[in-house]
């Protein structure tokens, strides 16, 4: 058998170009990969922030052991005056393997008092919750309520003789449920709750509630709060409830930048009343960064075993080949490089998009929120839904070891999932997506540049320019199929739309009854949106041939495969011609060919440490059996040679003579 180390060391030696600019490009410049590598090494030697046994712990030990390591982190973060949100961000990502119990309070608690609070409000609470002294929470979704917000039942009434706001849980649905953090750790939380003042209700605005004693940590008077219990992954994160009796707080605990209530009990409306769901925008964006990173792991971990493993000697005596060189292993892994590569550039356009429309919003210009929740919530549903299948994949590409936790691929589909649902639900968010595209369609005036597209209405007959496999290399023709299809499954959806309303539906049972349409325009929409700003993107890059070459045949393995895997949206207004098909995948088998050499090259050029990895079957140098044989030996099973239940159990039914 070949040395797995030294199958490595080869595929290093074929790689075509200089791995550390592929490094420089991803993390967007040099100084980027610098400060990385400075955040990396403040951590990666302390061993407090091993994971070696990690996925030997139980969910209470995992937890604990989170807040261990967050306590430390943060006594890193301060020692070393980190405070900008992207150092956190990169520590998250490269190093810090986990869902952390403050994971709540820097992507969501702060964001909501910094976006929402007023100039006073922040200066009170943000200082507090920069440094750490209060810990907080976003709590919106209920038992009975997650993805209507306008139909949460908690109530937050207005007593304007004492200038305070009494919050409620007024029946069991009402009780706040999945909040992370909320369980166990959070001090404070944003509460989502509808606002009475003398008996008028004026939809949900957000307070800021104390949920646990700054002393004791015992829950305030009023306040019951719990772990809602196991779940899919996340063991590290304390997922809570929370009921509130009569829970008093004062009238500045109220976030007041968009609406406001005076000491009187005068209401003064937001200028738009989803500028109070901006957190949930902000945190769907970061999802899209996630699901790169996360699909960038997995395809790290699944590609180096890919060439480690060997298996099946294809002639007597003959080594037998690294698992990578079967077509079919190339078929489920390259796919999955190319989409964390189009993801990774996604994810940088959907962040500098985010902070161009927020800022634009923050400057009062509104037309902006409507833009941005519709380009984020495809992006957010279109990533988490191909990452978690893509880990998926990669797991199951690692045969038998891809079942065992040390793999890391287990833990990482796990606390993915979830991806799926939180933050919007995928297929609610893909309904809004295609709401925003269908009104594009509908009127010029509104429709943003980024997708004047839809305004060009597809010409029956179109067919695709397509004359030989050779031409598959062409981002433009690529694109062009991708925006066709967009094109033709939004005019298809309005039609739809129009067709059941002029049936006499009513608007909300015509929509209903185009759902499958819509979702199927959003979907379309965003693989048409991430494969243009792949092409686009890699086009601008300044950067050696050989690197510039692979990623333009990922970006071509990514378009190919989404041509093929939903060839029917293709073929069916016959754009695409059953003899283009045979093209494409034609050329999917040329472009795995072609990047073949440079698969590990461009899975070390994502730089994961092997502690952020945490995988026998991905580390840098390859040595899985070893990595597998000394992590099962430490399995708790395996402390005795003769396990306890041996004595209780077992010993009285095995014969003590043969
Ligand atoms: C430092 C960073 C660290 C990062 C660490 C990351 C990892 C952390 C790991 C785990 C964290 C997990 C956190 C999870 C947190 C949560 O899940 S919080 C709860 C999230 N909940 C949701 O997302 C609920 C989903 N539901 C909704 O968003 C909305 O209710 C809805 C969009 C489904 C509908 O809203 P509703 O108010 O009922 O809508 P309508 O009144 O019918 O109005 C619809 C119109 O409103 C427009 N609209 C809706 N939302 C927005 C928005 N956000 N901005 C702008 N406009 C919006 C919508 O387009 C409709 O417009 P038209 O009528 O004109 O079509
Ligand atoms: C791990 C995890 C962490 C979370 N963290 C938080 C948190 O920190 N804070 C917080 O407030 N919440 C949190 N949540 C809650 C999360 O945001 C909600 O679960 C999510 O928004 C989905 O809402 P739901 O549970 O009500 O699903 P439901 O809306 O009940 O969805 C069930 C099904 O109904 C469908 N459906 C619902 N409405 C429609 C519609 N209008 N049209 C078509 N189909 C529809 C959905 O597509 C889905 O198939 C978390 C959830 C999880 C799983």
């Amino acid at each position: 058998m070949a040395s797995p180390s030294s199958d490595l060391d080869r595929e290093r030696r074929k790689c075509t170009f200089n791995v550390a600019e592929l490094t420089d490009i991803i993390n967007g410049g040099r100084e980027k990969t610098e400060r990385r590598q400075y955040l990396e090494s403040l951590v990666l030697n302390e061993p407090i922030f091993n994971y070696d046994d990690y996925y030997f712990l139980s969910r209470e030990e995992k937890y604990s052991d989170a807040v261990k390591k967050t306590v430390r982190l943060v006594q890193v973060l301060k020692q070393h005056n980190i405070e900008d949100p992207e150092d956190y961000q990169t520590l998250l990502k490269y190093v810090l393997n986990l869902n952390l119990p403050i994971a709540l309070h820097n992507s969501m608690f702060r964001p909501t008092i910094r976006d929402q609070g007023t100039d006073e409000q922040r200066k009170k609470w943000l200082p507090l919750a920069n440094d750490y002294k209060i810990i907080g929470t976003y709590a919106q979704t209920e038992l009975g309520h997650g993805t209507f917000i306008r139909g949460l039942e908690t109530t937050s009434t207005y007593d304007p003789k004492r200038e305070e706001f009494v919050l409620n849980t007024p029946t069991l649905t009402a009780t706040k449920w999945w909040p992370g953090c909320l369980g166990k750790t959070s001090t404070h939380a944003v509460v989502m709750a509808q606002l009475y003042i003398k008996n008028q209700c004026y939809g949900i605005h957000s307070f800021i509630i104390q949920l646990r004693s700054l002393k004791d940590h015992s829950p305030m008077p009023g306040v019951t709060v719990g772990d809602i219990g196991n779940k899919v992954g996340l063991e590290t994160n304390d997922n809570g409830f929370l009921a509130m009796d009569n829970v008093r707080i004062p009238r500045e605990n109220m976030l007041m930048r968009h609406a406001q209530v005076y000491p009187d009990g005068t209401y003064r409306k937001p200028a738009n009343s989803k500028l109070v769901y901006g957190t949930m925008v902000l945190l769907r964006a970061t999802v899209v960064s996630e699901s790169a990173t996360n699909l960038s792991k997995a395809a790290t971990i699944a590609i180096r075993y890919s060439c480690v493993r060997r298996q099946t000697e294809a002639k007597p005596g003959e080594l037998e080949p690294q698992i990578i060189d079967y077509v079919t292993q190339q078929h489920k892994l390259v796919p999955q490089l190319a989409t964390a590569y189009a993801f990774a550039w996604i994810a940088r356009y959907m962040m500098s998009t985010y902070h161009a429309l927020h800022a634009d919003i923050e400057s009062g210009h509104l037309g902006a929120l409507q833009e941005l929740h519709g380009i984020s919530s495809g992006l957010k549903a279109f990533t988490a839904e191909m990452s978690v299948s893509g880990i998926e994949v990669c797991r199951r590409a690692c045969g038998g070891h891809g079942f065992s936790a040390a793999s890391g691929l287990v833990s990482m589909y796990k606390d993915r999932l979830p991806s799926c649902t939180y933050e919007g639900e995928n297929t609610v968010l893909y309904l809004q997506t295609a709401r925003f595209l269908l009104k594009c369609f509908r009127q010029p005036s509104i429709t943003p540049s980024s997708m004047s597209y839809i305004q060009v209405k597809p010409l029956p007959g179109a067919r695709w320019g397509v004359k030989s496999p050779e031409d598959l290399m062409k981002p433009i023709l690529l694109v062009e199929a991708f925006e066709h299809r967009a094109q033709r499954t939004i005019k298809s959806a309005a039609q739809f739309l129009e067709s059941q309303i002029s049936q006499g539906l009513d608007t909300s049972e015509a929509m209903n009854r185009s759902g499958i349409e819509f979702v199927r325009c959003a979907k379309a929409h965003c693989y048409y949106f991430v494969t243009r700003n792949f092409f686009q993107s890699t086009a601008l890059l300044k950067c050696s041939k050989e690197i510039k070459e692979s990623l333009l045949t990922l970006g071509v393995v990514f378009a190919l495969n989404g041509i093929a895997d939903n060839s029917g949206e293709f073929l069916e207004d016959c754009f695409i011609t059953g003899t283009q098909m045979e093209f494409v995948r034609e050329r999917i088998l040329y472009c795995y060919k072609q990047l073949r050499p440079n698969l590990v090259g461009l899975v070390d050029a994502f730089a994961f440490a092997d502690q952020s990895l945490n995988s026998a079957l991905g580390a840098y140098d390859g040595d899985v059996y070893n990595r597998l044989y000394n992590w099962a030996k430490r399995a708790p099973l395996n402390k005795t040679d003769v396990h306890s239940s041996y004595h209780k159990y077992l010993k009285p039914i095995l014969k003590s003579k043969i």
